[in-house]
């Protein structure tokens, strides 16, 4: 049984509050066992990108420079580049250890060293979905990409890396945190981008649009390079896993497919994993580590190219 928990002070956006009113008739709703916490670690409901806390002006500021400088062109260099992945060579395991010094500056409901939030995320889903291994490991490497943040990976600034993601070269969708901040954007003023379908045509497919470049691409990336065996509903987590416009506020739907909406059942499903286990609890590494070594053994090459 699964208890939701309510709060009317959450701060919720009238999109967000819809989805989870909606989430009560789901299948997920039904056989998950998963208790939906109604405050973060500092007393505020989840994602209150308005909530007066010591993160607020720091995420908001970190929105700021995001929208000003994720352009269009800025993300085409970015995949060019990190495609290549001719930077590193290591195993997954080591790099989630790389995680241990990596704190995200977007977030507003965690400051933990972001293996915590990877362990927190794996292990609560692995509890209610006992039989999808896959989906244990996809939530253990989801956010390994924020090691774009370190030196080795070039040192990229925390705009370029983490917070929330979204299409460019079409409209920017009103349900985008601190979506004002886009006004600071060339490309809001370009016409080829600023009309519902930019670029794109409809029901193009995720796969062909341009996300705002990040941890979630780089990781798709990786482990599409690098061959994993994890099924595509996996790599559709990983890529578009910040994409909250889509999946909470169903913005761009325009442009799925249907391949795209079969996964994203997936997607909303892991969505809650990632976002409700954010917590001081700390997880037993020692303990849990043979596992998750197992799952790496079976989906991916003991060494990747990244
Ligand atoms: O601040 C968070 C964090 O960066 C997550 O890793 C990302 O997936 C979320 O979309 C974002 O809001
Ligand atoms: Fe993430
Ligand atoms: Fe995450």
């Amino acid at each position: 049984m699964t208890i939701l928990i309510r709060n009317p002070d959450f701060g919720v956006s009238a999109a967000e509050e819809k989805r989870v009113d909606e989430e009560e008739d789901t299948e997920l709703v039904l056989d998950g066992g998963f208790l939906v916490p109604y405050a973060n670690s500092f007393g505020n409901g989840f994602r209150d990108y308005d909530a007066e806390t010591e993160r607020q002006e720091g995420v908001e500021n970190f929105y700021k420079l995001n929208h000003m400088n994720q352009t269009y062109d800025f993300v085409k260099k970015m995949r060019k580049e990190y495609g290549q992945l001719n930077r590193v060579e290591m195993s997954i395991w080591e790099c989630c250890e790389l995680l241990n010094d990596v704190v995200d500056e977007s977030d507003p409901d965690l400051d933990e060293p972001q293996i915590e939030h990877l362990l927190q995320t794996a292990e609560a889903i692995r509890k209610d979905y006992p039989n999808e291994d896959w989906l244990h490991l996809t939530a253990l490497i989801h956010d390994l990409g924020k090691v774009l943040l370190l030196p080795s990976f070039g040192g990229l600034p925390q705009w370029a890396v983490v917070g929330d993601t979204y299409p460019l070269g079409c409209a920017f969708d009103e349900s985008i945190v601190h979506h004002k901040y886009f006004m600071e954007s060339p490309d809001y003023y370009n016409p080829a981008y600023n009309t519902k379908y930019g670029v794109y045509s409809p029901n193009c497919g995720l796969d062909n649009v341009m996300m705002s470049w990040g941890h979630d691409d780089y990781m798709y990336l990786v482990a599409k390079a690098n061959n994993t065996t994890l099924p595509s509903a996996a790599l559709f987590v990983i890529r578009y896993h910040s994409f909250y416009s889509l999946h909470r506020s169903d913005a761009y739907k325009h442009l799925m497919n249907e391949e795209d909406v079969e996964n994203l059942k997936w997607l909303r499903i892991f969505n809650k994993y990632d976002l409700y286990s954010k917590s001081k609890v700390r997880v037993n590494v020692d303990k849990v580590k043979p596992y998750y070594l197992s799952l790496i053994e079976k989906y991916f090459p003991a060494k990747l190219q990244w």
